[in-house]
């Protein structure tokens, strides 16, 4: 009997659902048992506002370590809090397919976007989010919260019994909505064309050492789970972020949708207050990881050089 594969995972409500779902069909994939393994993260701990922790990976440092230690076999992480850069020693081993990629807004009493009365409060942790809101709505007022998905909900009034109610409505992921559960509360799936979602929205990464990612129980079974069309994708949007040298926080949206001849890609690059929105989109006949790549560092380079660094405040240069 082959023994279980330890999955590591934060310990989030949303995080156990994710990674329970990946276990399973990995398991089911490669005949083998799992169990989880629960990892808090600075992301976890820390209550202080995302943009003040600052520094990109805050959830996803730990399971690293994890990983490294020899604590558990493979980590699962949401594609969108993984930094761009190399992990020494880790691989990707795995990117599912991908779920619903857009925001939503959940609001109280029903209202879409357009319906919020003037100057409404909207709640997002998010400057990609923020920005974007506040380009299609100047008058809202945008409120920096954190917190779980359900402490979110909580602050918007009516929308779940108990919670302060001080918010007009919040802005979250429809993707980890939909995998609590929690589908039946947003009032409004954002289209792209008002709100690109962070690169990697809605996906999820499998991540494992690399000396495993070749020979171990479960390197057979991670290949068979990876869904070439999302990494292919995810590849495209992450490549844009990494070349603009901007991390998960910073107000980029990229979105990339790939068919069976063309990948897509398109981004965004805002300035904080939503004032100056920068967008452009790429179209690559080169459906390998390295065509993907190049997609994105393109995009990137004519953001940059139509002022992509002074709209958003980045250090990198063309
Ligand atoms: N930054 C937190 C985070 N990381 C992944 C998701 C949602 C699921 C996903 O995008 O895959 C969320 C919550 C949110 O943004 O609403």
């Amino acid at each position: 009997m082959t023994p279980a594969v330890r999955v590591g995972t934060r310990a989030s409500a949303l995080a156990l659902t994710q990674t329970t779902t990946v276990a399973e069909s990995l398991a089911a994939l490669g005949e083998f048992g799992y169990e989880l393994v629960r990892v808090s993260t600075t992301g976890d701990v820390n209550r202080a506002s995302l943009s003040q922790i600052g520094g990109t990976g805050v959830f996803v440092a730990a399971l690293r370590e994890a990983l490294l230690d020899d604590n558990c076999d493979v980590a699962v992480h949401s594609l969108k809090d993984l930094p761009t850069g190399e992990a020494e020693g880790l691989t990707v081993a795995a990117v599912p397919e991908r779920a619903d990629i857009r925001d939503a807004l959940c609001a109280r009493d029903g209202l879409t976007l357009a319906g919020l009365p003037e100057g409404s409060s909207v709640g997002t942790g998010s400057p990609r989010r923020a920005a974007q809101l506040r380009a299609a709505r100047p008058d809202l007022s945008i409120i920096d919260i954190r917190g779980n998905v359900d402490t979110r909900l909580a602050r918007v009034a009516g929308l779940v019994d108990g919670g302060p109610g001080d918010l007009d409505a919040v802005v979250l992921a429809a993707a980890g909505l939909t995998r609590l559960g929690r589908q039946g509360l947003i009032t409004e799936y954002l289209a792209t064309e008002l709100m690109l979602p962070a690169p990697g929205q809605g996906a999820l990464a499998v991540e494992c050492r690399s000396d495993d990612a070749g020979a171990s129980v479960f390197a057979q079974a991670l290949r068979q789970y990876d869904h070439l069309p999302t990494r292919l994708a995810v590849t495209a949007e992450r490549a844009v972020l990494r070349r603009l040298e901007a991390g998960c926080t910073a107000p980029i949206g990229a979105h990339a949708t790939v068919t069976d001849d063309v990948l897509t890609l398109e981004a965004v690059v805002c300035s904080a207050d939503g004032g100056r929105l920068l967008r452009r989109t790429e179209i690559t006949a080169d459906l390998s990881v390295g065509g993907a790549t190049s997609a994105g560092v393109v995009l990137a380079e004519e953001l940059l050089a139509n002022g992509a660094a002074e709209i958003a405040g980045l250090s990198a240069d063309l």
